[in-house]
């Protein structure tokens, strides 16, 4: 892809980074002024070599200043400031380089989070955790490698080759044209390996993700793997993963390898040109020594950094591969989240509706066909049905994880499609089947529950919610009580703790719809008698929906759904329900 391409990574990343346009200014303009002092000395020693050669014929005598004493004076205090600017500007290009990397690498970083999060759940469903993760942290580190050093080395070697080729031009341009030559060989080598080295390092950084992805998965379902003593065969997973990372490495490493010493080979001819013709024409008395010695040195000027141009080349062209992996990512196109009609909490009666409503998941035959329900505001209704015949999807439509392919889900009347989606989501109280528990302590995890109101939970909020969860008393008997951490996913705890501390977070949420997706997971009859407890406290006054597996959970419901093949075969009033399951 070249750089005119509008889609070229480079050109996306410079339109990404617009609002750092100052910042990158001055980093570009500190990194010239160290090159050109970095190139004076030189110039300065030519010169030196010119005034002790020939006195006062040198070219600094011609410029009004004949005393060799005094130009060599004059040279030493140039030299003096030159390297002061020279070590001036190191200093500040490498902070001004550096700290744009952080800068980006953290904005970028901070970016793609908030973008991915917005993403609907179809996105993540098609994609692993560890690829994601090896995009937002591998691939960003990757693209803060190459602002550190590469960008600031590029800028360099571009104004080496300017000025040297001025100076040269005007000491002798017959030199300047025969050392030049190898320039279009470098440009047009490097144009070529460009293009070999994009697929080939795309190919890395997909192969890198894939590793990411499988070291996620396993260490995720560790207890899997021990419990089948698969622990050989995870190795061997990995082992064949890695050896295709290294592969795909090996083939870049290939071309790498042999792009710099083709470059240093196209840069030495440069070099014995200037050596050999130079040498010849200053014998012939056609170039003065002082010019010479300029050309020698400032030809080695010529050689040393565009041999690192292999290297920079290749930096660049690995952090082109990830940063069109993060820009990719960031033109996803994600669901707007601030658009529909706001509602406030507070007018919220909980009056809930499917109307009509069929789903497929995507690629998937339909897992709900015209699904109808009406649940009241403030009314407990349980969906019962065989395992998979579409009782959560129901829960996830009504969170607008999804939306219905036909027919429509109102709240108090009013589209659900047509509401500002986290308006809804805050109306919605959402124990999920599989409870999820973030890695902090037990406090924090109930405190989740108040995430984005005003003023957070006090201890005494936190507790009563416990209290009400039925959580209150083990939480007591944990070893640092409400600060005891639950590790990651929350497996420090039992699976019915983990359900409790879930509901307390709901319950915290004080939301006026409660939507419970019972786990099939058996919890033991303590928890299941707790739980049913502070369902009865906690549904008074508010939209129930519970997904049920169990009977005992149906007690107090005012309608019973049953579901059958995404169908709702059966609707039962109260008093229908309590008749059929006495009988
Ligand atoms: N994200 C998904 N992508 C594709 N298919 C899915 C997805 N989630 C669920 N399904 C499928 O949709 C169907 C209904 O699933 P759903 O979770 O709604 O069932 P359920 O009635 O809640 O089952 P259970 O009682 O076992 O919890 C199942 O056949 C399932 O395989």
């Amino acid at each position: 892809m070249s750089l005119l391409d509008p889609r070229a990574p480079l050109r996306r990343l410079y339109r990404y980074g617009f609002r750092y346009r100052p910042q990158m200014r001055w980093a570009i303009f500190c990194s010239i002024m160290n090159k050109l002092c970095d190139l004076a000395p030189e110039i300065l020693i030519g010169a030196a070599v010119d005034v002790v050669v020939r006195r006062d014929q040198s070219f600094l005598a011609s410029l009004g200043l004949p005393d060799p004493v005094l130009q060599v004076g004059l040279l030493g205090v140039l030299t003096l400031l030159v390297w002061g600017g020279e070590s001036l500007f190191q200093y500040l290009y490498q902070l001004a380089w550096r700290r744009l990397a952080q800068t980006m690498q953290h904005e970028l970083r901070l970016d793609a989070f908030a973008h991915v999060q917005k993403l609907d759940m179809g996105f993540f469903e098609d994609r692993s955790t560890g690829s994601l993760v090896s995009i937002l942290n591998d691939d960003i580190n990757q693209l803060e490698r190459f602002l550190d050093n590469g960008a600031n080395q590029i800028l360099q070697i571009t104004t080496g080759c300017l000025g040297v080729g001025i100076v040269f031009f005007l000491l002798q341009p017959t030199i300047a044209l025969l050392s030049m030559l190898p320039m279009p060989v470098i440009i047009i080598g490097s144009i070529w390996f460009q293009g070999r080295a994009e697929p080939l390092y795309a190919e890395v950084r997909e192969k890198a993700g894939l590793i990411s992805a499988r070291l996620a998965n396993s260490l995720t379902g560790i207890a899997t793997i021990k419990s089948y003593t698969a622990e050989v065969r995870e190795s061997e997973a990995l082992g064949a993963d890695s050896q295709n990372y290294r592969a795909a490495n090996g083939e870049a490493i290939k071309l790498s390898s042999a792009f710099i010493p083709v470059v240093r080979m196209a840069v030495l001819s440069g070099f014995m040109v200037t050596l050999v013709y130079g040498g010849w024409l200053t014998l012939e008395d056609k170039l003065a020594v002082g010019a010479y010695s300029v050309l020698i040195f400032l030809s080695q000027r010529l050689l040393w950094p565009l041999t690192e141009m292999g290297a920079t080349v290749d930096l660049y062209q690995r952090a082109m591969a990830s940063t069109r992996r993060v820009l990719d990512l960031l033109d996803t196109q994600a669901p707007a989240d601030d658009h529909g009609t706001p509602l406030a909490l507070a007018d919220v009666k909980g009056d809930v509706r499917f109307d009509a409503v069929s789903f497929a998941y995507a690629g998937r035959e339909r897992v709900l066909e015209a699904v109808s329900a009406h649940i009241p505001a403030g009314t407990v209704a349980a969906f019962i049905g065989t395992t998979g015949s579409g009782k959560s999807t129901l829960a996830k439509l009504l969170m607008r994880f999804y939306e219905p392919s036909q027919g429509q889900v109102l709240l108090d009347g009013q589209p659900i499609s047509s509401l500002r989606i986290r308006d809804l989501r805050r109306a919605i109280s959402f124990v999920s089947q599989d409870v999820f528990l973030f890695d902090g302590t037990v406090g924090e995890n109930i405190a989740y529950g108040a995430v984005g109101r005003a003023g957070w939970p006090t201890q005494g909020d936190i507790e009563r919610a416990a209290r009400l969860a039925e959580a209150h008393e083990f939480i007591l008997g944990l070893p640092q009580g409400y600060d005891t951490l639950v590790g990651e996913r929350g497996q420090k705890l039992s699976g019915g703790q983990r359900q409790r501390l879930s509901l307390a977070r709901a319950i915290l949420k004080d939301a006026p719809i409660l939507v419970l997706d019972e786990a099939t997971s058996a919890v033991d009859n303590e928890t299941e008698a707790a739980i049913q407890r502070s369902l009865e406290t906690i549904a008074v006054g508010r939209t129930t929906l519970v997904i049920a597996h169990r009977l005992t959970t149906i007690r107090h419901a005012d309608q019973v759904f049953t579901v059958e093949d995404g169908r709702i075969v059966e609707v039962k009033g109260k008093a229908e329900w309590h008749g059929s399951a006495e009988a």
